[in-house]
This record gives structure tokens, sequence and C-alpha cells, in this order.
């Protein structure tokens, strides 16, 4: 799904009024119509207070036009306007008359946090204050009503996004932002729905579609891209029927130190749980029998050096390398990856201390085949990149880094994010189960296995990132988010692999009626 920007949303809009000849009245009264539906369709009538709080631009607008669709269907509403500025939008003005019309209780004005009402945590809150026009911080009294909101422990309904939350900047002030329960948005999630700073405000989201005129939706190349299983199913490579191992590459996976050999049997196991079909493992001696008998399917190619590698040298042709799981960073491994890259030319995935290296030693950054890969978790990141103030600066230094170095580069997280150049691709499986050792090993297995697949580097760390949360979501069902680690992961790819094809349940067949005699 498209991330449209602030900037496409306005221009969406506006197109549509155009090429549908309506006006912007009609579009907000569209919008505000499928809140309501969403609404009725979940509360069938019932008399729960809901206290609509709308601000004065556009998104004040939709909130007017749904207290009127609600009043109209008996619901219990209050309206109140938060006064925050003069300059109303043309559609609030159009709607506050037609409210005023509608109903014979005016909506309440608000110009200060003192005539905030007695709000019960059974009650619902809709938060039409700001949408994503907001452009600098709310006065300190909006600041307050939105304190207040979070204080009456009521359900909170979002229109749009968060009031408080830019598309584009970092948060400010922390207390001057709705926490919403749900947020429903139009068109396009935000991509502040994702960050680690600012997703905390919406607890849930959904978007509505609005009609949006839908050659400017598919033909508007977006930054950012939100990948599920319906963007996934595109990259997937069928296998043919006459197909054999040699069809489906060979992985070497570099890597492991005394006491960290685990990493290296896990990314092996992964890459070829992955499709990849020949799997090698390049290690230091001392790991040699735990591999052999923990894996039989692996070949194992040993280093001369006995607990860490010290000279990285193999007579196979790997189709992709996977490198640094669990590897450590001594001085002779230092060197062995150095003079590793100036020989390399298979495609790389380097993980963990390979990326650690590279941050000590910047200059080997140019030896990297174009289009590698590289999986770092934040620590990691900021070793190569360097700190960040917030999420949009950590956004904005990757895309440059990967730019400048032509890299894939995977920001781990909660919504992992892989960028290339200026794209950039947000996951939505995966689940707080892996944050679990070892869990990133067998993504760095995963994508090399893709890429040995014969997949782009770019789709395979999409997709390799897409099948290890799904496979994550899948193990938790039998595992629970304490006890999943890593192995699970890898048993359960092969079903997040059948999951691409499933079917939606059919809906339970209704019994056949007898015909009348
Ligand atoms: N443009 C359209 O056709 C549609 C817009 N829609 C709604 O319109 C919203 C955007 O509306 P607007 O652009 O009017 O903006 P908002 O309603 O988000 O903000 C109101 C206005 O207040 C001003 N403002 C910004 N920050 C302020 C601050 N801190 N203190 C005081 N004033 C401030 C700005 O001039 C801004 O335009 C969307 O989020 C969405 O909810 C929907 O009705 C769908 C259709
Ligand atoms: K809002």
């Amino acid at each position: 799904m498209k991330v449209f920007s602030k900037e496409q949303i306005y221009e969406g809009d506006r197109l549509t009024t155009e090429r549908q000849e309506i006006s912007s009245t009609e579009l907000m009264e569209r919008a505000a119509t499928q809140i309501f539906n969403w609404m009725h369709l979940r509360m069938q009538g019932a008399q729960v207070p809901v206290h609509i709080f709308c601000g004065i631009g556009n998104n004040g607008g939709d909130g007017l036009v749904l207290a009127r669709q609600l009043v109209i269907h008996g619901y219990n509403v209050k309206t109140y306007i938060v006064n925050y500025s003069e300059t109303r939008s043309k559609d609030f003005l159009i709607n506050y008359e037609r409210i005023k019309d509608t109903t014979k209780d005016w909506p309440v004005v608000l110009n200060s946090a003192e005539g905030f009402p007695e709000i019960y945590p059974d009650d619902i809150i809709v938060d039409a204050v700001f949408g994503i026009g907001l452009n600098r911080p709310p006065a300190d009294w909006v600041a307050d009503l939105f304190q207040k909101f979070k204080a009456s422990e009521a359900f909170t309904l979002s229109i749009d996004i968060p009031s408080g939350l830019y598309t584009d900047k970092p948060v400010e002030d922390e207390n001057a932002i709705v926490y919403a329960n749900y947020t429903l948005s139009f068109q396009s999630p935000k991509l502040v729905f994702f960050l680690p700073e600012t997703a905390k405000y919406t607890i849930q989201w959904e978007v509505l579609d609005i009609g949006i005129d839908r050659d400017y939706l598919t033909q508007t190349e977006t930054e950012v891209e939100l990948i599920s299983k319906f963007e996934v199913l595109p990259l997937y490579k069928p296998r043919q029927k006459f197909a054999h191992k040699g069809d489906f590459g060979h992985v070497l996976i570099i890597g492991g130190s005394f006491g960290k050999i685990g990493a290296v049997q896990l990314a092996s196991r992964s890459a070829l749980s992955s499709g990849a079909g020949l799997v090698t493992s390049y290690i230091p001696q001392c790991g040699y029998n735990s591999i052999q008998s923990s894996f039989p399917e692996a070949m194992v190619i040993c280093d001369d050096g006995d607990k860490a590698i010290k000279d990285i040298h193999f007579n196979i042709e790997p189709t992709a390398i996977g490198i640094g799981v669990g590897m450590g960073q001594a001085a002779d491994t230092i060197a062995a990856f150095e003079a590793f890259l100036k020989g390399n030319e298979s495609p790389l995935v380097l993980d963990a201390d390979a990326i650690n290296i590279l941050a000590k030693k910047k200059t080997l950054l140019k030896r990297l085949p174009q289009q590698s890969v590289i999986t770092p978790h934040p620590k990691e990141l900021e070793r190569l990149i360097g700190k960040w103030s917030d999420d949009f600066e950590k956004l904005e230094k990757v895309k440059a880094f990967s730019k400048a170095h032509d890299l894939i580069v995977l920001i781990k997280g909660a919504h992992s994010i892989t960028v290339y150049k200026e794209k950039q691709y947000i996951n939505t499986t995966g689940n707080p189960g892996m944050a679990t050792a070892g869990s990133g090993d067998v993504l760095t297995g995963i994508i090399t296995g893709l890429i040995a697949q014969g997949y782009e580097p770019l789709a395979a760390t999409i997709f390799g990132v897409y099948l290890h949360g799904k496979s994550a979501d899948i193990a938790l069902e039998d595992y629970g988010y304490q006890s999943l680690i890593a192995s699970h992961i890898i048993e359960t790819l092969g079903d997040a692999y059948m999951d691409l094809f499933k079917q939606p349940e059919p809906e339970e067949k209704q019994e056949e009626q007898e015909p009348e005699q």
C-alpha cells in the first residue's frame, strides 16, 4: 500500500474534485460519511455519549459532518469547537451552518481548557481538532485539552491522524498530542504510524477509502510503501516441475567464533529453509563438530583459525554470501574480512560484526558489491551513520547513506524499514516475541537464501523481512511472546510461504431452505 506524503494527499483531493466534478464540500461529506458508517456499524444506535471536538480547519469540518450525521441517526452527541484560530476553512464554515440547521443544540465553543466538559471513561471522544494541516505547535490551552482527553480514559477515535502529530516532522512536545485508541485515516496511512517515536500515539489505525481519483492513486509514485501479503505476492518466484537443487543457488554463510557458532548454524539453516539449493557454512575450526552434527544438510568449510576466522578462503563459487553473524572483531578477523572484500564478487548480505567492522573502517564500504544488503539493529546503525536526533533525521541519513554507497539498508525495529536510495518499504509482519537471541541471524540467512535463488537484492530484502515476520507470527500461536525463540522462526518458514497462497476462509454456508410444497 502506498503511503502518500501530505502534499500528495492534498493534490489527490484537489484532482478528485476536479475530475469527478464535485466540490470540496462534497468530498468532505463523502469522507466523513465513511467515518459515520464505521461508527454506526459498531454502535448500532447505542446511546453512549459521543463528544466530538472539532478544530476550525477541514479536519474540524469532518468532525462537524460526522456530528450532524450521528445526530440525524439519533445518537447522543455533544459537539465542541476548539477555537484555536480565527482563520476558519470554507468547508468548516459551511458545515458549521449545516449543523446549526440540524440541531437545536449549538456546538460549544471552547477558547480555553476551562470549559472542558465532564467526560467519563465509558464515553467516546472523537478527535477532529487537527488533521494533516498542522504546521506549528498547538497553543498551550489546546495541549491542556489533549491532556484532558487522556485523563478521561474515554475511548478516543482520531480522524485522519491523532491531533498534534505532524506528517513530516518530529514531535516537539509530547504533551501536545492526542493519544488515540483508533485512527481512521483517509486514503493512506501516515508514515508517523510506523516510526518508533510516534507509533505510540495510535494503538490501531485503519484506512478509509474516500474515492480519490483511481488514476491518481495508481500512477503516483510514493517514496514510502507499506508491505503486506498483497505487495510480496508478485515478488514470489514459483518453482518449475523439473527444477533441481542447482537452480536455487549456493549460499555461503561466513561467521562464527568460539561460543558463537550457533549464529552461523541459525543463518545457514534459514538460508536452506528459505529455499536455497545448497548451503555451506564457513567457520573457525572450533565449530566443526557442532555444525556437522546439528545441521547435517550443510556443508562446512573451516578457516585456519581455531577460535576465530583469520583468513577467508574457499574453493566454491557461492551464488550469495551472508557474512558477519557471530564473527567477532579480533584483529585477524578484521584483516581477513578486509582481504575477503578485495577479492569478492558475489552478492553480499552483511550483518552484525561485518557491519561493526565497516563502521570502524569506512573505507571498506567502497569495496562492497553494488546493492549489497546490510541489516543493522539500531546500535549498529548508529555506529555506521552516526547519531540522529529523531526518526525523520534517521531516515534522511539512511537514504543518503544508501545512495552514497549503493546499498540496501534494513533498519530493524518493530516495523522494519528497507531503504534503498529514496525509497522506503515498511514491513507489517512480526511481533515482540522476535526480540530474542538469534532472530537477526535467521533474517540474514533468509535474505541470503532468497538472493541465491535469483531474487534481486532489494526484492529479497523486502520479501525476506516479510517472511521472517510472518513465520514469527505463525510460531507465536504455539509459543507466545516469551517462549518464541529463533529456531521456531525457521521451523515455521514453510507455513509462511504457504500462507501466501491461503484463500480466505469461506463464509459459513447457509442452511438451504426446504422448498415450500
Ligand atoms: N482537502 C480535502 O479535500 C479533504 C480534507 N480532509 C480533511 O482535511 C484535513 C486537512 O485540513 P486542513 O488543511 O484544513 O488542516 P487542519 O484541519 O489539519 O488544520 C487546520 C488549519 O489550522 C492552521 N494551523 C495549523 N497548525 C496550527 C496551530 N498549531 N495553531 C493554530 N492553527 C494552526 C493551518 O492553517 C491549518 O490549515 C485532513 O486531515 C482531513 O481530515 C477530508 O475532509 C477529506 C477531503
Ligand atoms: K485529528
